[in-house]
């Protein structure tokens, strides 16, 4: 993975509001700022990593860059090519570039559907395949995945929760795609198997040299997982740095809040608990100056009234916070 290339992907002060509408003639009587001035370089080959509690915008920002949200402004390049601002016609070469594994892939597929047909459509929408080349593929997938030809002809139900996520998985794989956004694509399995299918994203990452944003509030998941971190907070960025930097040594006080939080492999190891006091801010209003400074137990009165810029406080370590010199 060499940086001095050009980024896969390139976001530019992303930003996505949802009006909020009100009274009889539902007219727009705010924002939700659920990302606010996003800019990130994710490089082909890499995992990046985008944590935060629940609601500061990690999904939107992955929805927005697969275009299934408008951005509200900045700019989005994919290869080179801003992808933002394209008609749909034209997004249509983009689209099967980048896809998406979601925390439940159960909601996307078709109870009474065989989930041999479900994984044949992409090649049916995309393809002039024929009906046996496309069977051929779906056996090729499926085995890619870790399941067997015999589940071609299987409903949705009949699966466990770690073989659906191998289905979604496939799905996501099935047109070779170099981006994939993996949504909790773990969240919800038992330890045991979220350990498998983070196998299994790791081999087809290999194996088809794809890049992943790995969307998850799991700190601990995405330490062993990817290569860097993105923190979020209240659609802002806050923190980017290499996992390994990150986690030795975090710079950002939500950060360090949420790194506190993860229980210790080692049962003697001491790490005092940072509680986070308070809840997260409406992003409909969010405050003004430094948008954790509600939150901040070193937050001091500049911290109050100016928006910290974003600085790269160590080679490739990134942070937006007045105490960090
Ligand atoms: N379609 C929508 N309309 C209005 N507000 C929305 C919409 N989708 C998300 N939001 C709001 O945008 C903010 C960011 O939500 P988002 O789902 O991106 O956060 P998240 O970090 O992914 O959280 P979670 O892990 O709970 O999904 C939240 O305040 C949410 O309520």
């Amino acid at each position: 993975m060499s940086q001095s290339k050009q980024p896969l992907l390139k976001l530019e002060n992303v930003k996505k509001y949802y009006p909020i509408r009100g009274g009889v003639l539902r007219r727009i009587q705010g924002y939700v700022k659920a990302v606010e001035n996003v800019s990130l370089d994710v490089f082909a080959g890499e995992s990046i990593g985008i944590v935060g509690e629940s609601g500061c915008g990690k999904s939107t920002l992955g929805r927005t860059i697969l275009g299934l949200e408008e951005a509200t402004g900045g700019a989005i390049f994919f290869r080179g090519e801003e992808i933002s601002r394209l008609p749909e016609r034209q997004r249509k070469k983009w689209k099967k570039e980048m896809q998406m594994v979601f925390q439940d892939p159960y909601a996307s597929l078709n109870p009474r559907q065989r989930i041999g047909h479900a994984l044949e459509e992409a090649f049916i929408i995309h393809t002039n395949m024929t009906k046996a080349e496309r069977e051929e593929r779906v056996l090729h997938l499926l085995q890619e995945v870790g399941l067997r030809p015999e589940h071609y002809d299987r409903y949705p139900h009949e699966f466990s929760g770690g073989q659906r996520q191998r289905i979604g998985i496939a799905r996501a794989i099935a047109l070779n795609p170099s981006l994939v956004i993996c949504d909790e694509a773990v969240s919800a399995l038992d330890v045991s198997v979220q350990a498998q299918i983070i196998k299994l994203l790791k081999d087809i990452q290999e194996k088809h040299e794809l890049t992943y944003l790995f969307i998850s509030h799991d700190l601990g998941v995405v330490r062993h997982f990817c290569d860097r971190v993105l923190v979020m907070y209240l659609g802002h960025t806050v923190e980017l740095a290499p996992s390994r930097e990150l986690y030795a040594n975090p710079l950002h006080p939500y950060t360090k809040a949420l790194l506190s939080a993860i229980p210790r492999p080692k049962p003697g190891a001491k790490r005092e608990r940072i509680r986070l006091e308070g809840d997260l801010p409406n992003p409909a209003n969010p405050p003004k100056g430094c948008p954790f400074h509600t939150r901040c137990l070193v937050a001091t009165e500049r911290c109050k009234q100016e928006r910290p810029e974003w600085k790269e406080a160590a080679p490739g370590h990134f942070v937006a916070c007045h105490e960090v010199k």
